[in-house]
């Protein structure tokens, strides 16, 4: 396995959206071998919770933790506590809880490093707006007015100047993201479809390809692959179209 590869690997994030834990652990056998970071969300976590966490650390995997906590300051900085102690790589907020509420998650991580001296800071991001939300939505049903660029540049801005360390955002974004808060702010980016792959309830897509070619740093990937009758052949395609952007 050649460093470029592993490198490439590294920055696809395979969410692992299942119902237990033992259908998560029969996708981690099939992908067994890829150098690819996982990705926790809410199903599975509120399933096989921080015991499935620790394993997948234990297992040597990259950690995503996806809650998207959204609540008051005191409450995210708790949380953030609780999710740094699991040792976890990174986790996300959602940047519309505002400047107080991100900066609160960056204290909590502060408060569990102070405790224990071996434990890693993770990555933390903030939500900006759903892959799943198209124009229309934005604009009539939640009544934010504008783009939904200018809403995600506005969140990401917003983000940035609360500390953190980047966004979760579509890939259709990310060159802007990078132009308005510079190269080293990270781009997560789901909504991801390899090319004739369902759109299922994404509406900002692009390929593997194009959301490195517009300078995503990390892409998130469910269903092109956990979905798939060859879970692994559809992950190493993915990645030989990463390499190949
Ligand atoms: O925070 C996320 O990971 C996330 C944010 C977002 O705006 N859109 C989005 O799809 N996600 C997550 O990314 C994954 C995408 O999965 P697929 O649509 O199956 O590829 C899911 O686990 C979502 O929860």
């Amino acid at each position: 396995m050649n460093e470029q590869y592993k490198e490439m690997a590294g920055r696809l994030i395979v969410a692992l959206d299942y119902p237990d834990a033992n259908q998560a652990m029969n996708l981690l056998q099939e992908l067994e071998g890829i150098p690819c970071y996982m990705k926790v969300g809410m199903q599975l976590y509120y399933a096989a919770g921080p015991d499935f966490v620790r394993e997948l650390k234990t297992r040597g995997y990259k950690v995503f933790l996806d809650l998207k906590m959204h609540d008051i300051p005191n409450t995210v900085k708790g949380g953030a506590e609780s999710i740094t102690r699991l040792g976890v790589d990174m986790f996300n907020v959602h940047a519309a809880g505002g400047k107080d509420m991100m900066k609160a998650a960056l204290a909590g991580v502060d408060k569990a490093l102070q405790s224990n001296s071996s434990l890693q800071k993770p990555l933390v991001i903030a939500v900006t707006q759903l892959t799943s939300t198209a124009q229309d939505v934005l604009n009539q049903e939640i009544g934010i007015p504008g783009s939904v660029k200018d809403a995600v540049i506005r969140y990401a801005e917003l983000t940035k100047s609360a500390g953190l360390d980047g966004v979760v955002a579509s890939a259709q974004e990310s060159a802007d993201i990078v132009n308005a808060c510079g190269k080293d702010f990270v781009t997560v980016t789901p909504g991801i479809r390899p090319a004739g792959s369902d759109q299922g309830d994404q509406k900002r897509v692009l390929t593997p390809g194009e959301a490195i070619r517009n300078g995503s740093s990390y892409i998130v990937v469910g269903r092109p692959i956990t979905g798939a009758e060859k879970p692994r052949a559809a992950a190493e395609q993915i990645i030989k179209e990463m390499l190949e952007a």
